[in-house]
């Protein structure tokens, strides 16, 4: 029987996931919406029981051609014949399973880190369940929550085995199973599928439950990032590129979703006015359902985080995910106190964002840095040489798998291939609030505007805004913040109205921008 990973559905016999139904009609109605494996899990049964039940199991998943896998016990899956055995880290070892079942008996063991895997694939398992990957009620007793990031460090340290098997394990839903197939990917390895139990054995319609799964995992994550290969002259070519798009984004006349802080929501707002764009500030996450119909971004900036923002945060989130629409994350403050730094994992682990934008302490802490400790919002000192930033503007959009910008003097862009350091902007913009939130909501209207190449899009829109800068800050009457605020969104305008125009010449020979190998 061939082993097909993609859909894996293990049972729960428990009374809060099967409620009053029967184990093999809730099974069956799985099967019959595309389940390709079948674990029976039972932690509370006896023996006999267990071996009763799945023989019934059994009965089901032959009908339908799909591997029935026993959990832990090796001698129910002995007793009747079925096709193998899922094993956890204190269950009986693989060599000695595999004395006990048939030569062609399936071997699948939980594996939660590089070690278990490395050795797993070293004892001839035939795949590997992989997590936990989030929380999840079904499960309390687990040793560790990975997410998609430890999943990939798993995949990269078994790419060189191709043969075998990966599912990923844990709070998998049909809301972040797209997510959870596309980060989980390590550049030789993928998941094969995802193993889930309280999405289908509980669902009041297993069948659909089932049907909708296969059908998501069949279908790519709606913002998908496709990579661009380098060309020889990638920052010259992007650059030729950059009025065009600039052009774009003001013929489309984006809306921008901002759940920003109350400090700077004016002036953002204005500087979105000034570019061409349509801002809308709204912190309440129901209503992201319909504001995500109008096709613009969404930018999460936890400036002034409270208690009620992460929930708001995450309804939002998800209906922008869920429409493909991008989806902005600037993690203000983010090394600042322990509750920011759990929001950053929080909200990473519960969503997919197209861009993390932030200065230096801030992309530390998304990439999971110890130790970092901002003093409030700011960077502080900075403790990475530029290579050393390149590096990780790359690192995290890589394992990511999106657009990562970390902002300073020099600006660092990657989409995990490329990375562009960009030295336009001035002095006096780091006197201003607000002006590095802007950042996020230029890139929303600049992301909505050009899909086909983010790395481009948001270059793109740092170009208009520090050019832009640059220009007012020249200005003889422009003495310091205060005129400077102004002038600013002058010349924001100023660019968008000869944009309208086709009017290029505010870009030529002003873009100070350079491609870093790293
Ligand atoms: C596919 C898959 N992966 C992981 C597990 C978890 O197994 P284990 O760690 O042994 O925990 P229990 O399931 O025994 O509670 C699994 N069952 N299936
Ligand atoms: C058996 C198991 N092992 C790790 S998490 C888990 C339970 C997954 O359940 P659910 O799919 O309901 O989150």
């Amino acid at each position: 029987m061939p082993l097909d990973l993609s859909l894996y559905l293990v049972t729960d016999s428990t009374a809060a996931i099967l409620k009053e139904r029967d184990l093999g009609t809730v099974v069956e109605e799985a099967l019959k919406g595309g389940v390709t494996v079948v674990q029976y899990r039972d932690k509370t049964s006896d023996t006999g029981v267990q071996v009763e039940t799945a023989r019934k199991l059994h009965s089901i998943t032959q009908k339908y051609g799909v591997p029935l896998l026993i959990n832990d016990r090796v001698d129910v899956a002995v007793a009747i014949g079925a096709e193998g055995v899922h094993l956890g880290q204190d269950d009986m070892n693989i060599k000695d399973a595999k004395k006990l079942l048939p030569p062609n008996a399936i071997i699948g063991i939980s594996t939660s880190s590089i070690e278990e895997a490395k050795k797993a694939v070293a004892d001839g398992a035939d795949y590997l369940g992989v997590g936990t990957m989030f929380a999840t009620p079904t499960k309390t007793n687990t040793k560790s929550m990975i997410g998609t990031a430890g999943t990939q460090a798993i995949l990269n340290a078994i790419s060189d085995s191709p043969s075998v098997g990966t599912v990923s394990i844990g709070g998998i839903n049909h809301t972040n199973v797209q997510r959870v197939m596309y980060q989980s990917h390590s550049p030789k390895k993928g998941l094969d599928g995802v193993a889930i139990v309280s999405a289908i054995m509980a669902a009041d319609d297993p069948k659909a439950a089932a049907e909708e799964f296969a059908k998501l995992i069949k279908t790519p994550a709606p913002f998908a990032l496709t990579l661009n290969a380098p060309r020889a002259n990638e920052a010259e070519a992007l650059l030729e590129e950059v009025p065009r798009i600039v052009r774009k984004m003001v013929e489309v006349h984006p809306l921008v979703h901002n759940m920003i802080n109350f400090v700077v929501a004016n002036f953002v707002a204005n500087v979105a006015l000034s570019i061409g764009a349509s801002p809308i500030m709204s912190p309440y996450g129901d209503e992201a359902t319909d504001l995500c119909q109008f096709d613009g971004a969404l930018l999460i900036n936890m400036g002034t985080l409270t208690s009620e923002s992460i929930s708001n945060y995450l309804k939002a989130i998800k209906a922008y995910n869920q429409r493909g629409n991008p989806v902005i994350y600037d993690p203000v403050g983010a090394g600042a106190t322990h509750i920011r730094r759990n929001t950053v994992r929080d909200l990473m682990r519960g969503g997919y964002f197209d861009l993390i934008k932030g200065n230096e302490g801030e992309i530390r802490q998304a990439w999971g840095s110890s130790a970092v400790q901002q003093r409030g919002v700011d960077s502080g000192p900075s403790t990475l040489d530029n290579q050393q930033k390149a590096t990780l503007a790359r690192d995290l959009a890589r394992r990511e798998r999106n657009i990562v910008l970390l902002t300073g003097a020099t600006d660092y862009l990657s989409d995990g291939e490329r990375v562009i350091a960009v030295e336009n902007g001035h002095p006096l913009l780091g006197q201003v609030t607000g002006t590095g939130c802007a950042i996020g909501t230029i890139s929303g209207c600049f992301l909505t505007s050009h899909r086909s190449d983010r790395l481009l899009a948001v270059l793109s829109g740092i170009l208009m805004y520090e050019i832009a800068a640059e220009n007012a800050a020249s200005k003889e009457y422009v003495r310091g913040p205060g005129s400077f605020v102004p002038t600013f969104l002058d010349e924001l305008y100023a660019i968008r109205t000869a944009a309208a125009k086709g009017d290029d010449s505010w870009f030529v020979g002003r873009a100070k921008v350079r491609e870093v190998k790293v």
